[in-house]
Formats: C-alpha cells, structure tokens, sequence
C-alpha cells in the first residue's frame, strides 16, 4: 500500500473509521507481501477498497474496466460492488494476476470477471464496449494514452477514477523532476483542462482522480 499523503496518525484514524476489510482481502494482502516483497507497495489500501466498492453499488455499471490488476486487490473490491454488469481486468503480468485469478475463484467472483493480458495500449484499444465506470493504476507513464483510450470508450456521464495522482504529494514538489514525478503532473495538468470531462482531485491514500465524462 503506498503512503497516504495525509500525516501518519490522521490516514491511521481514516483507516480505523472505515469498515475494515473481510479475511480474504486481508489474506490476499498477506500472500501478496510474501510473494512479491517490495512491489507489494503497489496493491491499493484498504479504505481505498471501500471506496471502489461503495462506488460500484453507486454506479451500477454493466461495463467496468480495470488498468493494472497486480494480485486482485482493487478488481475484487470493484466486482464485489457489481450487481449484474461485468469486470473487464488489463494487465500484463502472468505471474501476478495468477494470484488474482485464485482469490476470484475464492471470492466467488470468476463469473463476473474477464481478464486480457497484454501491454494495456493494446489491448484497450481492441476493447469495443462502452464504458461505464473504469479504474487506472497501471505504469504511471502510460496514463495519457490509457486515459484517451477510456475517455472515448466512456460513455456520457460514466466514470473513470486514477490511482497515484499525487504521487506521495512529490507532484508539488518544483524540485522533483523525475520522471514519474513529471509524468503524473502532467497528467493532472492534462484532465483539469480537459473539456470533454468534470473532475475531483481526491486526497484519498495517494490520491485518487474523479474524472467523469460530461
Ligand atoms: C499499481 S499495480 C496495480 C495494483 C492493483 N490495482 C491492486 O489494487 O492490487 C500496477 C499493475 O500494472 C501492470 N502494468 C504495468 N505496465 C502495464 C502495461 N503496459 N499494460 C498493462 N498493465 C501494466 C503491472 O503488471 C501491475 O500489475
């Protein structure tokens, strides 16, 4: 789970006034740190789970689609809020997303989840349905090309959310010119002058974009 850019003892309480997540959520963290060290950093936090789900059952979508699964963290919180529609998961990681594809058979969840491995440029691009709510946390320096991909496919008042957009708050840091760093505030640059959608920067771990198409 990467930093929230919130003071330690405020994401803390954040944390302990959200519904805490169920045993499957909690041992998929846990293999997840065991299997891939470090790169567990990656998954998303818990109350940012929540969140995805809530907002599921909010938008009801028929279409969702995610861009970067890792081990299933996010997809399952996104298809445990579907009632009826579908979760299309891009990445390109076999190894990874084999972890995924078991914690969706444990879930219960395997009929309401597809997954297409291959670079996410591809194969969003072969993706033919509207789109009605989509989640991005793929390589951050791809986000332009995932973003007008998705931005086409969304249909009007659909809703894409972006992972990592204050990229541990380094995003206003002047000073920090490396390449994600310059990467994801051009990114944000690019969606706030956007005309084509309406969006919210949310403080929520290490920020989340509200982007919905107008
Ligand atoms: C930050 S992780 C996703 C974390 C996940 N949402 C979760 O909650 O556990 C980023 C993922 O993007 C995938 N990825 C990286 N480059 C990609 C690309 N070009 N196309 C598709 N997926 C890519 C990686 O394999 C990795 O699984």
């Amino acid at each position: 789970m990467k930093a929230s850019v919130l003071q330690p003892d405020v994401a803390r309480y954040l944390l302990d006034h959200c519904t805490p997540p169920d045993r499957l959520l909690e041992e998929l963290a846990a293999e997840t740190l065991a299997a891939t060290g470090d790169s567990a950093g990656m998954q998303i936090s818990p109350d940012q789970g929540r969140f995805l789900t809530m907002i599921t059952q909010l938008v009801a979508p028929d279409v969702a689609v995610e861009v970067g699964t890792f081990t299933g963290y996010s997809s399952i919180c996104i298809a445990r809020g579907l009632s009826g529609g579908r979760l299309h998961c891009f990445d390109v990681s076999e190894e990874w997303t084999s972890i995924a594809r078991r914690h969706w058979e444990r879930a219960g969840l395997t009929d309401r989840v597809t997954l297409t491995l291959g670079p996410a440029a591809d194969t969003l691009a072969a993706f033919d349905q509207p789109v009605d709510l989509a989640f991005l946390d793929a390589d951050k320096q791809g986000y332009p090309v995932y973003y007008e991909l998705l931005v086409e496919r969304l249909r009007p008042g659909g809703l894409l959310m972006v992972d990592n957009t204050l990229w541990s708050g380094r995003v206003t840091d002047p000073a920090d010119e490396t390449p994600t760093t310059v990467s994801i505030r051009e990114f944000n640059d690019l969606v706030a002058a956007d005309p084509r959608v309406t969006t919210v920067l949310l403080p929520l771990a290490d920020g989340l974009t509200m982007i919905r198409k107008n």
